[in-house]
Parts: C-alpha cells; structure tokens; sequence
C-alpha cells in the first residue's frame, strides 16, 4: 500500500514572532494556508492586524520562526523576489491619481503586470462601469474602495493581503467584496483579511490576536456580569 503525502501549504508560518519599532507586536503565531484557502485576521486596534500583513507582504522580517512559501522561506532573497510577485496588498492608503480618470488608476496596474481587456469588465463588476471615464477625484469614499477591489481583480495575482478591505463599503460593496472572494479561492487563489468587521467567507482560518493594551474593567462591565460583589 503506498502513503501518499499530505501536500505542502502553499503558506505556512511556523511559530512566527514579530517586533516593530523595538516591540514585540507578534508572537507564536502558525498558520497553515493551501490554495483556495482563506484566513480572517481579528484583533483589537493596536492587536498588530496590519504588523501581520506587513510582514507577509515582507516589509518586516520575523524576529523569530520562519514564513515559508512553497516550502521556501520567503526571507531568502531569490525566493522573495518570486513571492512577492503573488501578492496584491490591498491597504487603506488607496494610491489612487486623482488627476486621472477611474479607468487609468486600474488599466496602469494591469499593464505593469503584463496583462490586458480586465480593467473595465473589473470596474462595471464592482458597479464603476458608467464612471470609468470620470476624473478619480470625484469618487466617493465607497467608490475608490471599489476600485481598489477592481483592481485586485484586473491584476489577478494569486495571493490577496487585504487590509481592513470593508471599510467604507455599504451592504452591495460588501456583497461584491465577498462574491470575489469566493470567486478567487475557486480559481486556488489565497485570501488573508484583517478586519473588525465579519465577511462572510466559506470555512475561513481565523487568527485572533491578543490586545495588546487590555482594556481595564469600567462599571459598565461590573453590571453586565451581573453586579458589584
Ligand atoms: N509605524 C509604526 N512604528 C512603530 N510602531 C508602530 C507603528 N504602527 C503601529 N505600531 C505599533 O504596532 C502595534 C500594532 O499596530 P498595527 O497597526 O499592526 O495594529 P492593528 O491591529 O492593525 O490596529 P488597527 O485595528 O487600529 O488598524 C500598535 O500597538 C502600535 O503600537
């Protein structure tokens, strides 16, 4: 009888630790992710949500274990020019021109990437498609955040870091937010997403960082757990 082996992770990170600025921000951390897979990153602020992304995204090394891609550890610096060509790092600083219209802000990252004819049907996707020849500037909040997920579409690469993608989406941005998502694990694509607020995602890995700053206990705490005795 032949045993067959479990297949490597597409990512792991074994018993990672970070620090930023002196401090220690992560700790212990292990995440196992094949293709198609997904991991929700919650904490409170300050927990270290974006310290984690930053790492992966290879801003910062692990002070301790190791972040391996394929087996490999992405610190190694012929591996990490492969890794970090799979990664569209979605963050809250939107590096949207506003001088130029929606329809450039997208096509320019799809062209660096090689690729051609995915900027528009991404835009009318994500409901931009009567604006895509707007000046950016009159976007609303909501708006550039659907353009930046137009833009992970356009680019396509297969490793998704998105920070606090929800923010500024109303119920629909949501709906769109979670469809591409599930659309991109089908097509063996990873998906990593710090957030506060719950996206509804097919058995997703969750990763919960401790506070980093406990809260002390206020009276109103007291009297929810039924009293002062
Ligand atoms: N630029 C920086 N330089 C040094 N330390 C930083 C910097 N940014 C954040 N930190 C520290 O790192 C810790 C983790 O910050 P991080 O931004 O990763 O948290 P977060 O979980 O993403 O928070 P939030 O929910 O508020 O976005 C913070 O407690 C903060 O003290």
């Amino acid at each position: 009888m032949s045993v067959r082996k479990p297949p490597m992770p597409k990512l792991l990170l074994n018993n990672v630790a970070c620090m930023r600025n002196a401090q220690q921000i992560l700790r212990h951390v292990n995440v196992s992710l094949h293709d198609g897979g997904a991991l929700q990153v919650i904490g409170s602020n300050g927990s270290g949500k974006t310290t984690f992304l930053r790492m992966l995204a290879g801003f910062s090394k692990p002070s301790a274990g190791h972040v391996l891609w394929n087996g490999h550890d992405i610190t190694e610096s012929g591996v990490f020019h492969q890794y970090k060509l799979q990664l569209n790092w979605l963050t809250l600083k939107d590096a949207i021109k506003d001088k130029f219209r929606v329809l450039d802000n997208v096509q320019w990252f799809e062209v660096l990437e090689g690729k051609q004819g995915r900027s528009l049907p991404a835009l009318e996707l994500m409901g931009l498609g009567r604006l895509a020849k707007e000046k950016s500037r009159m976007l609303s909040m909501g708006q550039r955040k659907r353009l930046q997920l137009a833009r992970l579409i356009a680019m396509d690469r297969p490793i998704w870091l998105l920070d606090e993608p929800t923010v500024a989406l109303d119920a629909d941005g949501l709906k769109l937010l979670e469809y591409i998502i599930a659309e991109h694990r089908k097509q063996g694509g990873i998906v990593i997403a710090a957030t506060h607020q719950p996206i509804a995602m097919e058995d997703p890995m969750v990763l919960r960082l401790p506070p980093r700053f406990p809260r002390k206990m206020t009276l109103v705490d007291m009297l929810d757990r039924g009293g002062l005795d």
